[in-house]
């Protein structure tokens, strides 16, 4: 097909992309400063789009600057402009990122584009070898997050953009081949509007699906660090309140409390030491939550006093969970743990089922059962479970 009037001009595409670019690599940089240290990948993110300004202010210069910079100088600080958009992906994603593949094959890049731009300029080649190498890298980008998606909506929209990318080059590379290359970078034919015109709708997005990710992911951890104990990772206080608000308002009968203390704690920390205190509390958390397993929820309720909340458990069932918890967290410690001169702890537990409760089983009720099951527990000399009267 040959060139045809377009109403987007590839120039001034170019460098409205170019521009967009820069404006969301200031929102991105902006941001970087004050979100947590533990997202990452916010730095490569702003950089990258900052990279893409350069080689689109070099792409647009076609005709005007001479060719080395405008095809092989401009096509690698492209190419470098994806890889770092991938290297914050690899960094948002698992922490880490390592793209000196990538580097390699972009310097392969540079030398064939050197030889088709300079020494025997050819730019359908030129095409081959840019569109094979930007479909590569997208296809393995998009592949990162295919793996990882959840239902965040940034990850979905970052997928898809890097598959719609990824499916673009490769439709431009089927066109070269079958002789739809056109003449130029800034020809008008449709595929070559829609080649730039995808690269400068994808800079903008990807930035933004960049945004909405980084948001989600603060979301999670501001959430999880107001919802859990910091010490031990259990829930904390209101949360698991909150929780049992919910069970226990409905007015329906169902679902059982345990209120769980652990005995002569205090011995623990006046003969060992607070800290060694504080890593007895998470090894009993730790057993705790193995023995409960996907019944209910541990909350720390405060101190070394802790609330389960079973949700789905009659009195019966609650008594074999509460059983099984007290027999977890007095197993001896093993000889090879730093615990190992403790020796073993032991816990008192209250248990009060919602169908124990008089009238609408309100939590307040069922707290009170549990709690006055556990004082009758600590009475009997600890170390037993008891059920609410
Ligand atoms: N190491 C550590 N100790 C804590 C923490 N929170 C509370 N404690 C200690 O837990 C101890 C609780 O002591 P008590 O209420 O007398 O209870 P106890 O010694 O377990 O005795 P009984 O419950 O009657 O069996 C206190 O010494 C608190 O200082 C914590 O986060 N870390």
């Amino acid at each position: 097909m040959g060139a045809s009037p377009s109403i987007l001009d590839p120039r001034s595409v170019i460098l409205l992309a170019g521009v967009m670019g820069v404006v969301m690599a200031l929102v991105v940089f902006f941001m970087q400063r004050s979100y947590p240290r533990s997202i990452q990948g916010l730095a490569e993110w702003a950089r990258a789009p900052l990279v893409a300004f350069v080689s689109t202010m070099l792409f647009a210069a076609r005709g005007y600057f001479p060719d080395f910079l405008t095809i092989v100088v401009a096509n690698f600080v492209l190419y470098q402009a994806c890889i770092l958009y991938y290297a914050g992906s690899q960094k948002f994603l698992f922490g880490r990122s390592d793209t000196r593949g990538w580097t390699v094959l972009n310097c392969v890049l540079a030398v064939a584009l050197f030889w088709f731009g300079i020494v025997k300029p050819d730019f359908e080649m030129r095409l081959l070898f840019v569109t094979l190498a930007v479909s590569a890298l997208f296809f393995r980008h998009a592949q990162l997050y295919m793996r990882h998606t959840g239902r965040v909506f940034g990850k979905r929209l970052m997928t898809g953009l890097l598959l719609a990318q990824a499916l673009v080059a490769a439709l431009r590379f089927v066109s070269v081949v079958a002789g739809m290359a056109g003449s130029g970078l800034m020809e008008g034919s449709w595929i070559q509007s829609l080649y730039i015109s995808m690269y400068s709708f994808t800079v903008l997005l990807l930035t933004i699906a960049a945004i909405l990710m980084a948001t989600d992911r603060v979301h999670t951890e501001f959430e999880y660090l107001a919802t859990r104990d910091p010490l031990t990772g259990a829930l904390n206080r209101r949360a698991v309140l909150d929780a049992c608000e919910g069970a226990f308002t409905s007015g329906e009968r169902r679902g059982a409390l345990l209120m769980v203390d652990l005995d002569h704690f205090k011995d623990i920390n006046d003969r060992f030491g607070h800290q060694m205190g504080d890593a007895v509390l998470r090894e009993a958390v730790h057993r705790m939550q193995r023995a409960i397993g996907d019944k209910g929820v541990l909350g720390r309720y405060g101190g070394e006093e802790f609330v389960v909340l079973l949700p789905e458990s009659g009195k019966a069932e609650a008594m074999e969970i509460a059983a099984r918890l007290r027999q977890a967290v007095g197993e001896p410690f093993p000889a090879d743990s730093s615990m190992a001169v403790v020796g073993s702890m032991a816990v008192s537990i209250g248990v009060a089922a919602g169908e124990s409760s008089s009238g609408g089983a309100g939590i307040d009720d069922v707290l009170a059962l549990a709690d006055a099951a556990l004082y009758r527990a600590k009475a009997m000399g600890r170390d037993r479970v008891i059920a609410a009267a």
